[in-house]
C-alpha cells in the first residue's frame, strides 16, 4: 500500500485526506494544533506534527498549508527528502518554479480544487508534467471533475473557481435577503433559490449558447424580470462581478510573488 501525506490538514487538507483514503492510500496528515490532529485522526489518517517525517515516509505529498506558511514549512524539511517524491501543492499563487527551487528532484504539480469537494463536486485545475499525471488526476477525480490547464491560468482559476463558492454564496445570501424583504420565510427562500441555482446551471449547460440568450428567454417586455435586471444595471452588479474576479486573481499573483521572494531570500540565500 502506498503512503500519501497531507501537510497542513485544514479545510482543504482534510478533504485531500478523505480523497487519499478513498483511493486506498495509507494517509499521514500533519497539523500544528491538537484540534487539527484529532479531526484527521477521526477520518482514519495517522496524524503527526513532524512534516519531515511525513515526507520521508510517503510516495506522494500534498501541500495544503496557507501560502504564507509555506516558507516555514519548507525550512522544516531537509531538501534531500524531496528527491523521488511526487508533490502536489494546492496553495494559491505559489508557482511551480518556486516549488521546484525548494523540492529539487521531486515531480511537482499544482492543483486548485474548491470546497465543493465536500460533496464530491470540486472543479479542480491541475498543472505540471511527469509520469504521475494520471495518478494525480485520479486523486482529484475522486473529489469531482478535473481540468488540465497551463500554469498561466492558475491565478484566474483560483479566483473564479477556487474562491468562486464564496462569491456564489454571497450572491445567494443577497437573493435570499431580497425574498425575505419581500415577505417570504427565509427557509423557503433558501431552499428554493438553491434549486433554482442548480436548475439554471443545468439549463445553461444544456443551452450551450451565450448566457444572455437564456436571460432574454426569461425577460418579458414590460414584465417582472426587466425591472430586476434594470436594478442590477443601476447597481453595477456585472461590473462588480468583473472586478471581483480581477481583484481576487491579482491577489493570487501577488501572493505568488511574495512567497517566491521569501523563498529566494530565506531558503536559497539570494537577495
Ligand atoms: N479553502 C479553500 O476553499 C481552498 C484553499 N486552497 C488552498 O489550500 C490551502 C489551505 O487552505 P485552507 O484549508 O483553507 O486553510 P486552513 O487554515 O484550514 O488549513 C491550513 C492548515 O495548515 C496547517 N499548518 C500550518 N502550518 C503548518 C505547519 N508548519 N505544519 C503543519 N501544518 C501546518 C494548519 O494547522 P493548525 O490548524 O493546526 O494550525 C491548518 O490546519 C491554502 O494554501 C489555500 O490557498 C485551495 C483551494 C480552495
Ligand atoms: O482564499 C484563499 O486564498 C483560498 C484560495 C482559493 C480559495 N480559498
Amino acid at each position: 500500500m502506498e503512503t500519501l501525506s497531507v501537510l497542513g490538514a485544514g479545510t482543504i487538507g482534510s478533504l485531500l485526506v478523505k480523497a487519499g483514503l478513498s483511493q486506498g492510500y495509507r494517509v499521514v496528515a500533519t497539523g500544528r494544533s491538537e484540534r487539527t490532529l484529532l479531526r484527521v485522526k477521526g477520518l482514519g489518517a495517522e496524524a503527526i506534527t513532524d512534516n519531515a517525517s511525513a515526507v520521508m515516509r510517503s510516495d506522494l505529498v500534498m501541500i495544503s498549508v496557507k501560502p504564507q506558511h509555506f516558507p516555514e514549512l519548507a525550512k522544516s524539511i531537509p531538501r534531500e527528502l524531496w528527491r523521488g517524491k511526487t508533490v502536489i501543492s494546492v496553495m494559491a499563487g505559489v508557482r511551480l518554479d518556486t516549488l521546484r527551487k525548494v523540492m529539487g528532484g521531486a515531480q511537482v504539480f499544482r492543483a486548485m480544487p474548491n470546497v465543493n469537494a465536500v460533496v464530491n463536486m470540486s472543479t479542480t485545475a491541475i498543472t505540471g508534467e511527469g509520469e504521475a499525471k494520471e495518478l494525480v488526476d485520479s486523486l482529484f477525480r475522486s473529489l469531482g471533475v478535473t481540468y488540465w490547464v497551463s500554469e498561466d491560468m492558475m491565478d484566474v482559476w483560483t479566483a473564479l473557481i477556487g474562491s468562486g463558492p464564496a462569491f456564489i454564496s454571497e450572491i445567494v445570501d443577497g437573493l435570499v435577503l431580497g425574498a425575505v424583504s419581500s415577505g417570504m420565510p427565509r427557509d423557503l427562500a433558501y431552499s428554493s433559490v438553491l434549486d433554482m441555482l442548480k436548475g439554471t446551471a443545468e439549463n445553461l449547460k444544456n443551452h450551450k449558447g451565450h448566457p444572455v440568450e437564456v436571460r432574454d428567454n426569461v425577460t418579458t417586455p414590460a414584465g417582472t424580470t426587466i425591472r430586476g435586471l434594470k436594478a442590477m444595471e443601476e447597481r453595477g452588479v456585472k461590473a462588480a462581478l468583473i472586478e471581483t474576479v480581477e481583484s481576487s486573481s491579482r491577489r493570487a499573483s501577488e501572493l505568488g510573488k511574495l512567497i517566491d521572494e521569501r523563498i529566494r531570500r530565506e531558503l536559497i540565500g539570494e537577495d
